[in-house]
């Protein structure tokens, strides 16, 4: 596969200004297929601000966002998404929540069906699976979500703190799963988070952010093998290393 094939996300020279207020200052930097970007800056300086772009929910000031070498187009591409606050239907049940997606792409119902049930298993969620959401605490209803986006198999996933509303025993239970679930799909995903250990042991490249308006003040590789641990001293050295950049937020 040759080196242009291989990104996903091309960023060139994007900026996003809200009338006077520029947010995002000529940003460039590529994504590879199936990569795991975190992407870690001080409050305020964008992070959202760029994921909403390259779902298309608000358009560039200027500069370029490609996926697959085309602009972004949430028709053409298969973009799912998790955010902080978890975002169920419902009137549905569980089961119907993980499947609603796939039913509006007319996905065949024995495929469906499949899907969800390994879903359900995965994010040990068997004693649920009649519950509606109100029925459910936070962080069972975004295990939902989370279910719901990897049975997209989505070949880009965006995440949006998904685990901050949650216990930490939650947060390292997910933060595992979505590690499997994205080693076993292939799917790019990019994933925001203010907690710079959970950035080293998920990522394969950490994305430092700039105060606003928003560069890309660093780009961290993380070559640590998996499963990670944090008390490793190079993954305490890198942890350091990102921290050291940020000092200043
Ligand atoms: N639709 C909008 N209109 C005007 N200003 C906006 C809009 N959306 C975001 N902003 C501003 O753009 C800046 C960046 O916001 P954004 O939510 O992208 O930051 P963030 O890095 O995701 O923040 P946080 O870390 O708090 O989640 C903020 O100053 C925000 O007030």
């Amino acid at each position: 596969m040759s080196e242009e094939k291989s990104v996903k996300i091309h960023v060139e020279n994007l900026t996003k200004k809200f009338g006077d207020l520029l947010v995002l200052d000529n940003i460039s930097f590529d994504i590879k297929k199936g990569e795991f970007v975190c992407v870690v800056g001080p409050t305020g300086c964008g992070k959202t601000t760029f994921l909403n772009l390259l779902s298309c929910l608000i358009e560039p000031t200027e500069g370029k966002l490609l996926i697959d070498g085309q602009p972004a187009d949430p028709k053409k591409h298969d973009i799912a998404f998790v955010f902080q606050e978890p975002s169920s239907f419902p009137w549905l049940n569980v089961e119907q929540n993980i499947e609603i997606g796939m039913k509006i792409k007319k996905i065949p119902e024995q495929e469906r069906k499949e899907r969800v049930e390994r879903m359900i298993s995965l994010m040990g969620l068997e004693q649920f699976r009649k519950s509606y959401a109100s029925q459910l605490s936070v962080s069972t209803e975004q295990r939902m979500v989370i279910a719901r986006a990897f049975a997209m198999n989505p070949d880009l996933l965006l995440m949006d703190e998904p685990y901050g509303q949650m216990d930490i025993k939650m947060r390292f239970y997910l933060e595992d799963e979505v590690i499997r679930l994205w080693r076993e799909t292939g799917t790019t995903v990019i994933f925001i988070t203010h907690n710079i250990e959970e950035a080293v042991y998920m990522a394969e490249r950490i994305l430092i952010l700039s105060n606003k308006p928003a560069t890309v003040k660093e780009e961290v590789l993380v070559d640590l093998p998996r499963p990670r641990c944090v008390s490793d001293p190079r993954f305490v050295e890198i942890r350091k290393y990102v921290t050291d950049q940020i000092k200043w937020w």
